[in-house]
Formats: structure tokens, sequence, C-alpha cells
């Protein structure tokens, strides 16, 4: 086949001249969300937490901790002053843990632009209040929902940083602040789309996290991929019961931030769920597995607020239970899936996608508002 026509994207760097971005958090996501921004043209100041790495990344163009062997753009700068990382910056991207995320909003604050956009690279949930993090930023600052926005999608750190072709979403309750999002963060390998659905584009992050644990666990046992496919497409189904009674469109779960992160989160070796869940299948404990692991697996933290939003709101999850008992040390790893959950007294219908809308939904909804008959 010729290549001749495959189209060359070209453009992205002209129209981000000039417009001035903030990363907080120098891991591998944030470090990796960085070089995406400079390969889009923008002028890009990440934060480090600690001033070595600050510096090495200022200096040497290379985070080895958490990106080894990835060369950085030379326009990269890098900064463990908040005041200088902040200065000018309309967008200011968050790449730091969920849990620590609220005490990072109250430090930038002092340094914010009063109209800058807070934007969230974050995929988990806050333990002690169980909020998501576009809503610990608007509790924690009091911003208006036009400067709170989400970039979401099927996005392994490393993978990207090499520049290896994806996509992503960035959405905002301003379509307008999701597309200039979009356009700050669109590179020649990276494509971001838009959408208005905050809750199902943030909602996505979180729950594939718990689903990659539990692909993580059965593999750790040795199960193959008719496993793996049932807990995928179940899981999916818990995903977008959760998210849709939780205020999301279903349609975002079918896209790259839902559906599209769980098939990335699930197969890949390199994320840290998948990892975790696979030490914790081979029979080392929730304290061991966290020992060995040197970054953040953020739903290990997500499954218990998860379930206990899921059980507020009237909705079973099967396979995320299954999670929670065998990272509490009360369900093997092996007895995961066998299989989805419930031994039902009269067989049930699979309740696929394929039946959204009106019907399934509706009930839902209409039992989280009380309303059923
Ligand atoms: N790595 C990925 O592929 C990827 C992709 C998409 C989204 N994410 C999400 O991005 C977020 C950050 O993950 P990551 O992969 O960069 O994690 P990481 O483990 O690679 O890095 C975590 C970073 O947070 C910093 N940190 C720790 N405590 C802090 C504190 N109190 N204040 C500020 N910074 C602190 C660490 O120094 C480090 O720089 C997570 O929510 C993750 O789910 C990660
Ligand atoms: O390494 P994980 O498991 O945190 O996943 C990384 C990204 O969220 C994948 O999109």
């Amino acid at each position: 086949m010729s290549t001749a026509s495959i189209p060359v994207v070209t453009g992205h760097r002209s129209r981000n001249r000039g417009r001035k971005v903030a990363v907080i958090g120098s891991g591998s996501w944030g470090t990796t969300f960085a070089k995406v921004l400079c390969d889009a043209g923008c002028e890009v100041t990440l934060w480090a937490r600690r001033p070595e790495v600050a510096n090495e990344i200022q200096v040497a163009k290379r985070n080895s901790q958490y990106l080894p062997g990835i060369n950085l753009p030379k326009s990269l700068k890098a900064t463990s002053e908040l005041a200088e990382a902040l200065s000018g910056a309309r967008l200011v991207f968050l790449a730091v843990p969920s849990q620590t995320l609220r005490q990072n909003l109250l430090d930038i604050e002092p340094y914010l632009d009063r109209r800058s956009v807070l934007v969230s690279l974050v995929k988990g949930v806050e333990k002690s209040t169980t909020m998501r993090m576009s809503e610990v930023m608007a509790d924690a600052l009091d911003l208006d929902p036009a400067r709170i926005a989400v970039v979401s999608g099927p996005n392994i750190a490393l993978e990207i940083a090499k520049e290896q072709p994806t996509g992503a979403v960035a959405s905002c309750a301003d379509l307008g602040v999701a597309q200039e999002i979009a356009m700050a963060a669109s590179a020649p390998y990276f494509r971001t789309y838009v959408n208005t659905d905050v809750v199902g584009t943030e909602l996505g992050g979180v729950l594939k996290n718990l689903i990659a644990l539990a692909i993580g666990i059965v593999d750790g046992v040795g199960y193959g991929e008719n496993t793996k496919a049932a807990i995928i497409t179940r899981g999916l189904a818990e995903m977008t019961e959760f998210s849709v009674v939780s205020g999301a469109d279903t349609a975002t779960l079918s896209g790259l931030a839902g559906l599209g992160d769980l098939i990335a989160t699930c197969q890949s070796p390199l994320s840290r769920n998948n990892t975790a869940g696979r030490l914790i299948g081979q029979g080392y404990t929730q304290e061991e597995t966290r020992e060995q692991m040197q970054q953040v697996a953020e739903g290990i933290t997500s499954v218990h607020p998860v379930l206990e939003l899921a059980r507020e709101r009237g909705i079973v999850m099967p396979i995320v239970e299954q999670v929670q008992m065998v990272l509490n040390g009360t369900m093997a790893p092996k007895n995961l899936g066998p299989h989805l959950a419930t031994e039902d007294a009269v067989p049930q219908p699979e309740l696929s996608l394929a039946e959204p809308g009106p019907g399934r939904w509706r009930r839902l909804l209409d039992r989280l508002k009380g309303t059923s008959a």
C-alpha cells in the first residue's frame, strides 16, 4: 500500500505560538503531557515538587526517574517554584496524585490568574470525601464550571513519550474552553477531541483502573483471554451504569475516555493498575504490592470510595466488589470472576450496552430519585 495518501497533520505549532501553559506535577504523566504541549507549540513550564527533578528537566531535558531514555523538548522549562510555573499561564494542567490534589490546589491558589482554567489529568477520587477531581477543584477553590476541565483517554505515558500515536478527550461544561484545551494539547501524535460531559470523561478514567486491577489479578492467577474478555465486557457495563446514574452520557463511556482507556489499561503491561493487580493475583499482599510499586496506582485507593458511592446510588458492581474482597484478603484471587459474582435463582439477561436509553437507565435514574413505583 502506498503511504502517499496518508494525511500529515500540520499547523499545531503555529496556532499555539505564544500560548503559555503550566503543568503541575512532574511524574510520568505530567512530564509526558508537558512534552505533548511543547510539541503542540505551546510555551510550557513544568512544576516539580523536588528541585533536583526540576533541575534535571531544565538542564538535561531528561526525567530519568519517571521517563528513562526519553529526550524532552528543548523548549520545555521546569521549576520547583509555583510562582514561576504559573506566571502568565491561562491553562494549568494538574498531574499529581488524587490524594494530594486538594493541598496542591491550595498551594497554587495565590499564584493563579483569575481567568485561568484548571485541567485535571488525574484519574482517581478523593478517598476522604468520595469526590471526583473536578468536584475537589470546585470545592477547594470555588471555581466557576467554565474554569474546570478534564483530559482523559487511552494514555499510557511511556508510549506517548515515544510519540506513539493516540487520542484523548478534553471536557469542560463550556465547549469553547474544551476546544481551547484541545487545541493546546494536539500534537502530530496526539489528537484531542472535545465534549461537555465532565462527569463521564472523568469517571471513565477512574473506573477503568478498577477493572484493570481485576484483569491484573486474574492474569496473576494464570487465567487466559476468555476470563479477561468477560471481565472487560462486564466491567464496561459496570462502568457505564455507575457513570450514567452519576449523570454521565452513555456515549462518553463508549468513547476514548471509557472503552478506549479500558482497553489500553487492561492490555498494557506498562499500566500500574494492571501491574498492581497482577502482583496481588500472584499472592503478594496489598502492603507488599504498594512497596513494590514505585508509582501511583490510583485504582487501589478508588475501590472503597467508588463502592461507597455505588451503594448510595443503588448500583451493584460485582467485579469491583470482588476486587475489594481480594484486596482486603477476604477472597482468594482465583475466585475473582467465577463467574461474575452472583448465582441468580432465575438466569438473568446479559443487560448489555445494547439496551440503552429509556428502559434500563430510566429505571435506574428513577430509583436514584426515589420515583420508581
Ligand atoms: N502515567 C500515566 O500513564 C498516566 C496517564 C494518564 C493519567 N495518569 C494520571 O495522572 C496522575 C499522576 O500520575 P503519574 O503517572 O504522573 O504518577 P507518577 O507516580 O509517575 O508520579 C507522581 C508524581 O506526583 C508527585 N507527588 C507525590 N506527592 C506529591 C505531593 N504531595 N504534591 C505534589 N506532587 C506530588 C511525585 O513526586 C511524582 O512527580 C494519576 O492520577 C494518574 O492516574 C497517569
Ligand atoms: O498506569 P495506569 O494504570 O495508571 O494507567 C495509565 C493511564 O491512565 C492509561 O490511560
